[in-house]
């Protein structure tokens, strides 16, 4: 089957920043495919090349089977991270404005708008100006006015940025709606729980790099073990942290384990699968009298497939990221 999106070795500088460092990407139509990554990883200007807004330095592009600028534009929809609507024009009006310049023909236009207005449950708003919306509303707009000329292929940066929760979820239950009606969604995020949510294949990018792809199941069950959290107090001394750590050090079945000093000195394992393993630790941990506070286990998070590629959770990625920017900022002032 012919690919919703392809991309292969995709380069795009901005003079020493590499922005985008040769991704490979194969979305399958009917999909929802999420892009995760921290901010400033790569995937505005990654989206932006495959809607030929930005032009790449190098690398092929292909949307459901186009390469030409104006092919490409006709099979897809993009929505911007930040919502760019016209205040002064009712929902309807700005929906009339897009259609224009997707050049939808006259006829087809009212029905057009009248679709997505149901899709997107938009009619009670319809007429109102959209300066007056609240954020989910403009959103929903935004994706009105992204799929006005039905496009094979809808793209969202960041589609919940700023968002309240119940907004956020209106937006996910439609991105599966649009799923079931065939449009492949190619969608990025930096929320871990969204691209968990949603997506039916993941790519993790880290400075312009795809870390990890596959699904979010297969990606978890490279990272290999479970997480387990002990907390020997509810703040405990990092010296009895260490303890529990040396001794713990000795199981078979820990694979790593580190202490984490921003959660009350926790002990972190990842440890093999397997039904005794907390009763293992637990004893371990008895037979030298460490009394234990409370004990967790959880399956690893994309966050863990995050760390275990780069050494780093994504938020600790972003402010290294936010500093570098910073401290890029004063060097250009000096
Ligand atoms: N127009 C531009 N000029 C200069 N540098 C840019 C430009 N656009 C992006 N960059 C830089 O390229 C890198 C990747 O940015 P990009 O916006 O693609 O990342 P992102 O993952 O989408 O993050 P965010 O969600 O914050 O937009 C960053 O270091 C960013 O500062």
């Amino acid at each position: 089957m012919q690919a919703a999106v392809k991309i292969e070795n995709l380069r795009k500088t901005y003079g020493d920043t590499i922005a985008v460092d040769g991704i490979s990407l194969n979305v399958a139509q009917g999909q929802i495919y999420g892009l995760l990554g921290p901010n400033g990883a790569g995937k505005t200007t990654t989206m932006r090349c495959i809607c030929t807004l930005t032009r790449p330095d190098s690398g092929m592009i292909e949307v459901a089977g186009a390469t030409e600028v104006r092919a490409i534009r006709d099979r897809l929809g993009y929505v911007a991270q930040e919502v760019a609507l016209d205040k002064v024009l009712t929902g309807r009006e700005l929906l009339k404005f897009q259609a224009a310049l997707y050049h939808i023909p006259a006829k087809q236009i009212g029905d057009r708008i009248e679709y997505v207005l149901d899709l997107l449950q938009l009619q009670p708003y319809a007429d109102k100006l959209s300066g007056t919306y609240s954020g989910g509303l403009k959103k929903r707009l935004d994706l009105a006015a992204g799929l006005l000329h039905q496009p094979a292929v809808l793209i969202l940066d960041e589609p919940t940025v700023g968002l309240d929760i119940q907004s956020r979820l209106a937006i996910w239950e439609f991105l599966r709606k649009l799923r079931t009606l065939g449009v492949t969604v190619l969608v990025s995020s930096h929320y871990l729980e969204e691209i968990d949510a949603l997506a039916d294949r993941v790519a993790i990018i880290n400075r312009g790099k795809i870390i990890a792809e596959g699904t979010t199941d297969e990606l978890k069950n490279k990272v290999g073990g479970d997480r387990i959290t002990i907390r020997i107090r509810e703040f405990a001394e990092f010296q009895e942290a260490e303890r529990a750590q040396k001794i713990l050090q000795q199981l078979p079945i820990v694979q790593s384990i580190t202490i984490n000093p921003a959660q009350g000195n926790a002990v972190n394992l990842f440890v093999t699968p397997e039904p005794n393993a907390i009763m293992e630790i637990q004893n371990m941990l008895a037979a030298v009298d460490i009394e234990v506070f409370s004990l967790s286990q959880s399956r690893p998070s994309l966050d863990d497939v995050f760390l275990a590629a780069t050494g780093q959770t994504i938020l600790d990625a972003e402010i290294a990221q936010a500093e570098l920017a910073i401290a890029n900022r004063g060097k250009k002032k000096k």
